[in-house]
């Protein structure tokens, strides 16, 4: 994924303007910044389905919206009524079935099956993936969403707050899933977070969105007092605490925005 110079608007807003980022097979991207900033609009943009105001995107070699069933997609968190019953496993089928991009991909129903299996058997869903998804607990069925995203085998992974609404364990056990499929598996990951910490370690670079701005760099580059400071124009401290995780201070909100986080905790 490659964007130069892009620039976004919504509503005859720009949200944010001279984003340069570069993302090869194999890296771990995350989009960080305030709510509002537009950390959804950026994989919008990446999903073709916004168009950039400015600037030039690149996805797989193509225009953004081009490259279909290559790009795998989980949208901001859904759940799941505790009485549904389709089962876990056929939601992760679901990736396969062209309801969501492109058209069925041609395999036939042992071959589909066996995908399905190994996909659940990668994100280590096996043990509930024959429950009704809406008796999974919320890191089961994000686990199972992971798994529908990855059904076809995409070259880009693009996450929107896969993490949110998990606790502690299931944030760092889902981080660390991303992690190996990104790097062992050769896939691009671009993931929207709101906290860096739980993917700290496995991440290769991020990109921060400000109102008109952004930086990108690795997190020990961009994920401090000085460029933090600079690109919201306010005084921002980034804290250190002793177990290694990154506390942003002062951090602002995006306009339009009330409450939420000021924090990447
Ligand atoms: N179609 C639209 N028309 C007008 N405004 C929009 C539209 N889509 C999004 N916005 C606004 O653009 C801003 C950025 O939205 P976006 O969802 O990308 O933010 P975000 O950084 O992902 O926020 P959060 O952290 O709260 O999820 C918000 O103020 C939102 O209300």
């Amino acid at each position: 994924m490659e964007l130069r110079g892009a620039a976004v608007a919504v509503g005859g807003r720009t949200l944010w303007s001279g984003v340069d980022l570069t993302v090869r097979a194999g890296e771990f991207v995350a989009v960080l910044g305030p709510n509002g900033v537009g950390k959804s609009t950026l994989v919008k943009v990446l999903l073709g389905l916004l168009p950039t105001a400015a600037g030039e995107v690149r996805v797989l070699g193509r225009a953004p919206g081009g490259a279909g069933a290559r790009i795998g997609y989980l949208p901001q968190r859904r759940s799941f009524d505790a009485s549904l019953r389709i089962r876990g496993r056929d939601v992760v089928r679901l990736g396969l079935d062209g309801d969501r991009w492109g058209v069925p991909l041609p395999f036939g129903t042992a071959r589909r099956r066996d995908r399905v299996a190994e996909v659940v058997d990668l994100v280590g869903a096996t043990a509930y993936a024959d429950r009704p998804i809406g008796q999974c607990s919320g890191g089961e069925q994000q686990r199972l969403l992971i798994a529908q995203a990855l059904v076809r085998r995409p070259d880009v992974l693009l996450l929107d707050e896969p993490l949110d609404s998990l606790d502690l364990p299931n944030q760092s056990a889902v981080a660390a899933l991303i992690g190996r499929i990104c790097h062992e598996q050769g896939v691009a990951v671009v993931m929207v977070a709101h906290d860096v910490n739980p993917i700290l370690h496995h991440l290769d670079r991020v990109v921060y969105l400000a109102e008109g701005g952004a930086v990108t760099g690795t997190p020990t580059e961009v994920i401090t007092s000085e460029t933090l400071t600079r690109l919201y124009r306010t005084p921002v401290e980034v804290l250190r605490t002793g177990d290694g995780r990154l506390v942003v201070v002062g951090q602002p909100e995006a306009p339009s925005t009330h409450g939420g986080h000021h924090a990447a905790r």
